[in-house]
């Protein structure tokens, strides 16, 4: 049996885990779980599972399920709840699927206490990949992939030697836009970008994905997840999603990882690694039925975040902490109807022409840049 702390569970990534939990009662138990807002979602999991802890964002959130829930569940609100349900006592392994750099300290939190980590919360590796890698690596913790990509290549790499991979090549769909020029970018709308083609995400998640920042942050999280070089990292367009990406070796040897596009499958493979169960809800993979597969390099022009994401990666220490923030900010602008989609990468290249990166920064001065660059892109929106 498995004790899991799963932060974000009434999100995409976490109500799919929770899928997977309700699939296999005998191995695995949700001991503790966090939310933010979503009340409905949160309360239909806490009967559901019945987890001893669980932590909410905010006092009003408490003060709404309190007498909802049952009494042996001890509910707690804020950062310092969300520290706590990471690293609560029981827990074998923590899901980490909140969105945005708030997972940093609960997945930092985490490692200390010894907890293997399932990171689906890509911003906290590209926030403070240094950190986070550093401290997993002197506790001995393992961050065990759950985004597509990187499950993907982490099942590639299994039984390979690190010495022999000459490069990574990650997969993107193109997101929502992907068949549309920059000149009819202009005027596109909320709706039309949340409309992915081939994943039913998050919505900052399927932004990212129709401005390629979404593949920009997984080159990032690439590159301290498997302790490889930027320029052995590269993206290809692959529309359908079917290969979720692939390993080159020196030999000129390519292995991939292929499947329906659904995120219970790497989701899974975090909670069973080394070892695989059945999966019943998937829809399996189908060759035939495909019939083609497409690939296409990336226009940089075209896809301005993929590009900004890859400078900021090599020139390092804070700019990817920036890159992130502004990110963040201008992603919610635009949920919000602040500004328009292609004011997002607008924004972003301006916090990264006036930041001067600090090199191998502490954790206090990331916060602060994190802070400093968001405060930076409210004031231009
Ligand atoms: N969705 C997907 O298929 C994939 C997602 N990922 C990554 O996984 C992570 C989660 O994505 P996704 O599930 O789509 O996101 P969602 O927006 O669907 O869910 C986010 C979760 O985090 C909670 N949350 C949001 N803000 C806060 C906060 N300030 N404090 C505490 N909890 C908060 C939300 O609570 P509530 O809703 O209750 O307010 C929700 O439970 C992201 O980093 C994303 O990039 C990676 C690969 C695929
Ligand atoms: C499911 C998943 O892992 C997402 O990160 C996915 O990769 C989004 O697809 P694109 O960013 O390739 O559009
Ligand atoms: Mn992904």
């Amino acid at each position: 049996m498995r004790n899991i702390s799963l932060l974000g569970a009434t999100g995409s990534i976490g109500q799919q885990t929770l899928e997977v939990i309700r699939q296999h009662p005998e191995q695995f138990k949700l001991v503790a779980m966090s939310f933010g807002q979503n009340v409905e979602l949160g309360l239909k999991a806490i009967h559901e599972f019945r987890p001893k802890f669980v932590a909410v964002q905010s006092k009003e959130v408490y003060e709404k399920i309190r007498y909802d829930c049952p009494e042996n569940i001890d509910v707690k609100f804020g950062e310092e709840a969300l520290v706590e349900a990471a690293t609560y006592y029981q827990a074998d392994l923590l899901i980490n699927a909140v969105i945005g750099s708030v997972g940093l300290i609960p997945t930092l939190r985490a490692i200390e206490a010894k907890k293997d980590i399932a990171v689906a919360n890509k911003e906290t590796l590209v926030t403070a990949g240094h950190i986070v890698t550093e401290f997993a690596e002197r506790h001995q913790v393992n961050l065990l992939p759950v985004d597509s990509e990187h499950s993907a290549i982490f099942q590639c790499l299994q039984g390979e030697k690190q010495k022999n991979v000459e490069r990574l090549i990650l997969t993107a769909s193109g997101g929502s836009f992907r068949d549309k020029t920059r000149e009819e970018l202009v005027d596109v709308t909320i709706e039309q970008a949340l409309n992915h083609p081939n994943w039913s995400m998050g919505a900052k998640i399927t932004i990212d994905s129709a401005t390629m920042m979404n593949k920009g942050l997984e080159v990032i999280e690439a590159h301290w997840l498997f302790s490889i070089p930027y320029d052995k990292i590269e993206v290809l367009l692959h529309k359908e999603s079917i290969i979720h990406s692939m390993v080159e070796f020196h030999d000129g040897s390519v292995i991939a990882q292929l499947g329906t596009p659904d995120m219970k499958v790497p989701i899974q493979y975090a909670l069973t690694y080394p070892d695989r169960f059945p999966l019943q809800t998937t829809e399996r993979l189908n060759l035939a039925k495909v019939g083609i597969l497409h690939f296409q390099t990336v226009d940089f022009e075209r896809f301005r975040c993929l590009k900004f994401a890859y400078e900021s990666g090599k020139i390092g220490g804070t700019m990817p902490t920036v890159l992130n923030a502004a990110n963040e900010e201008a992603v919610d602008a635009f949920l919000k109807g602040s500004i328009s989609f292609l004011a997002i990468e607008e924004l972003i290249e301006q916090a990264l022409l006036k930041h001067e990166a600090i090199k191998n920064p502490s954790l206090e001065e990331i916060l602060e840049v994190d802070q400093i660059t968001r405060a930076f892109v409210q004031s231009l929106i």
